[in-house]
């Protein structure tokens, strides 16, 4: 039907008359390029100057009409080339004289300007001196006795040289061009966001640049309250634009789907360590990777795991004691030694080793973890260490690749033990009763570890770099977290004596008297009271205080559009102190997270401190479990005091994991019962 409509159409037009599959094509076979072109003025002769062509089965309609020619060229419909054009395509591909569309009209749009006046006047001097270049070529060949000489070849190398000089002269010129357009187009699209005044260049950079960490978080809450409408800021770091969102129903947009799934450039300095393990990889790697984690945060994992959450909190009673005998009521930082028991239980838990952090803590891994983890901070918060070129000379790189290869080399030497134990257990499983494996095909003290060496993908098992990956997320994200957490809980509740007491007689009632007796599963899911101080905490001093997603595409958030190339910001920090979201948000309010006895209703994406979402923190239930076996495990034997001013709240640093400018100081008072 449609060749019949297309034959109908094209009677109309006269021509040649065409052969079975050839077409017309016979009429050109065989002849020079000149030939071809006198054929094709015969053919108007003798068919009028409007005539249609059939070479073999594409029909073309030549036009020697000057209206016709108008109507085509004038068209803004007909800008798409004839197939012809298709050749060029493996040399210029989508320029501009062989692109179409919408491409076309963009591109066309910046390369104008540079025909300008004002560009053309500077390539005359080009095309002055190339032509005075042609004169004496053609001076040389003459008193070389040429009979005559070739000038289109001639002219043709001298328009090369001066297309050549010309295009290098405006390709500075074009490239800023399009830089300042595409700039201006993204100014344009923001232009309705508010945000503090910015200098050129730099943006809002100078508010930041060389300012002592703690104001950085200052700097931020004062942008939102001062400036944000909506709920919505935007800060330039250099041309880097950065929208912070403090608006619930923004954040659900952002969190609540995969849509936004790409995480902001600050997690690159994260790489070098974690290559691409679940905390920074993106699209079908990290799906993929998310499922088969999952099932090692299941509860009958979690169960085994609290016999060592409790094998690392009495090593942690044990150093608790030694500083309160030596530093009595002058206080010491509980920081360090918590830091050193999560780092012992996430490494037991994700490699299946003990690491001994709190009885070695000159071990070169647990130096090389303080290292990097430094390392990590400065590269994300310091200007300085920000560009590679510049990071790379510096001490620091060298300092994080020594600190690379002992990570590296760890837990590497740990997955390759680990994976011929479980070939020759496997083996000796098979021929035995498989009794010790239960319905998750968790056997008996299972690392997650041993999980992924077990997990395969498109039916292929992990190799030892895909598991190393996972297991130093774990290792990064698994451990400072969680110690950030503990300390602000144990600074709460040692400023909030009330809470501290009723935490206590929970741990009492359901662990009971005897202070040897083990914390189980079971128990710590029976500490409501310090389960509710412990989501307190981490709503005013959530561990990640910031995260980041980048904006691929143009797109549009509850109405406010969003270039791509942004980096969105969330902060459950500054979330969590929203008045209009929590009443008297400064103040440790244990109750209102009770869901029997509270007025409040809690918004999901209001409280984010483990972020919310499909990409939500896969460790989240593991942190509440090791918390709580911490906390029941020192509260059964200390009273936490604070040593220091209660007048005032501590100074904030909120860098990749959220701590304080001067260190937290307790004094424990032995609890005798
Ligand atoms: C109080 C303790 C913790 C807090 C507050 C916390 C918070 C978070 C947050 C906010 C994220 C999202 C980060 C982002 O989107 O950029 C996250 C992701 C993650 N967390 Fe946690 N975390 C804690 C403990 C843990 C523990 C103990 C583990 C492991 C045992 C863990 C493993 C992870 C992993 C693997 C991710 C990446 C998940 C993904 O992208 O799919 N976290 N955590």
């Amino acid at each position: 039907l449609e060749m019949l409509r297309f034959v109908r159409n094209m009677r109309t037009i006269p021509g040649p008359l065409p052969l079975p599959l050839l077409g017309n094509a016979h009429l050109f076979l065989g002849l020079t390029p000149a030939e071809a072109c006198l054929r094709m003025g015969e053919l108007a002769e003798k068919h009028g100057d409007t005539f249609g062509l059939f070479l073999g089965p594409s029909y073309s309609v030549m036009l020697f009409n000057p209206r016709d020619v108008e109507r085509v060229l004038s068209s803004t419909q007909l800008l798409t080339k004839s197939e012809e054009y298709s050749f060029l395509g493996r040399w210029l591909n989508e320029g501009l004289l062989v692109s179409n569309g919408r491409k076309w009209h963009r591109r066309r749009k910046i390369i104008t300007p540079a025909f300008h006046f004002r560009i053309l006047e500077q390539y005359v001097e080009i095309f002055d001196r190339q032509s005075l270049r042609l004169v004496e070529e053609l001076k040389l060949r003459r008193s070389r006795g040429h009979a005559g000489v070739n000038l289109g070849e001639a002219i043709h190398l001298c328009t090369l040289d001066a297309i050549c000089g010309a295009i290098l002269a405006s390709a500075l010129f074009v490239g800023l061009l399009i830089y300042q357009l595409k700039f201006k187009r993204l100014i344009n699209m923001i232009s309705y966001m508010p945000g503090p005044p910015a200098l050129p260049l730099v943006g809002h950079g100078h508010h930041f640049i060389g300012k002592a960490p703690h104001e950085l978080v200052q700097k931020i809450f004062e942008f939102m309250q001062n400036y944000a409408k909506d709920q919505v800021l935007k800060v330039w770091l250099g041309p880097e634009l950065n929208v912070l969102m403090g608006d619930p129903k923004d954040v659900e947009v952002v969190l609540g789907t995969l849509r936004f799934n790409d995480k902001a450039g600050e997690y690159k300095a994260l790489e070098p360590w974690l290559k691409e393990g679940l905390l920074v990889s993106r699209g079908r790697k990290w799906h993929k990777r998310r499922k088969i984690i999952t099932p090692a945060f299941h509860f009958k994992i979690l169960d085994q795991f609290v016999e060592v959450f409790e094998k690392g909190s009495r090593e942690l009673l044990r150093n608790m004691e030694r500083d309160r005998l030596k530093h009595g009521d002058s206080g010491f930082n509980l920081y360090d030694w918590i830091n050193l028991c999560t780092m012992d239980t996430i490494c037991e838990t994700a490699m299946g080793v003990s690491l001994n952090a709190q009885t070695n803590v000159d071990s070169e891994y647990v130096q090389a973890v303080k290292t990097i983890s430094m390392v990590l901070h400065k590269r994300m918060f310091n200007i300085l260490y920000r560009f590679d070129l510049t990071y790379m000379l510096t001490p620091l790189a060298r300092a994080e690749k020594k600190a690379l290869n002992v990570l590296h080399q760890f837990t590497e030497k740990i997955i390759v033990q680990r994976r011929e134990e479980l070939i020759r257990s496997g083996k000796e499983q098979e021929a035995s009763t498989k009794e010790d494996v239960d319905d998750v095909g968790a056997k008996r003290k299972m690392a997650f570890l041993d999980i992924l060496l077990q997990s395969t993908i498109d039916e292929r098992p992990l190799n030892n770099l895909d598991i190393r990956e996972e297991v130093d997320t774990f290792m990064f994200e698994g451990h400072d977290t969680t110690s950030s957490a503990l300390m602000f809980f144990f600074y709460n509740i040692a400023t909030h004596p009330e809470a501290q007491q009723k935490c206590f007689e929970e741990v009492m009632s359901v662990v009971g008297q005897d202070k040897s007796t083990p914390v189980t599963y079971e128990l710590l899911n029976k500490l409501h009271y310090v389960d509710l101080c412990v989501k307190e905490t981490l709503r005013m001093y959530p561990s990640v205080p910031l995260l980041g997603r980048k904006v691929l595409e143009d797109c549009e958030i509850n109405g406010k559009l969003i270039p791509a190339g942004t980096n969105i910001g969330i902060s459950p920090l500054y979330l969590g102190r929203r008045e209009e979201l929590f009443s008297e948000p400064n103040s440790f309010k244990p109750e209102r997270f009770d869901v029997v006895t509270t007025a409040e209703k809690l918004n999901p994406y209001a409280y984010i401190p483990f972020s919310a979402g499909p990409r939500n923190c896969i460790g989240q239930k593991f942190a509440m479990l090791e918390i709580k076996a911490i906390v029941a495990n020192v509260l059964r034997h200390y009273a936490v005091d604070f040593v220091g001013d209660t007048s005032k709240p501590p100074v904030l640093i909120a860098e990749l994991i959220l701590r304080t400018k001067d260190p937290l100081m307790f004094k424990l008072r032995e609890r005798v019962y």
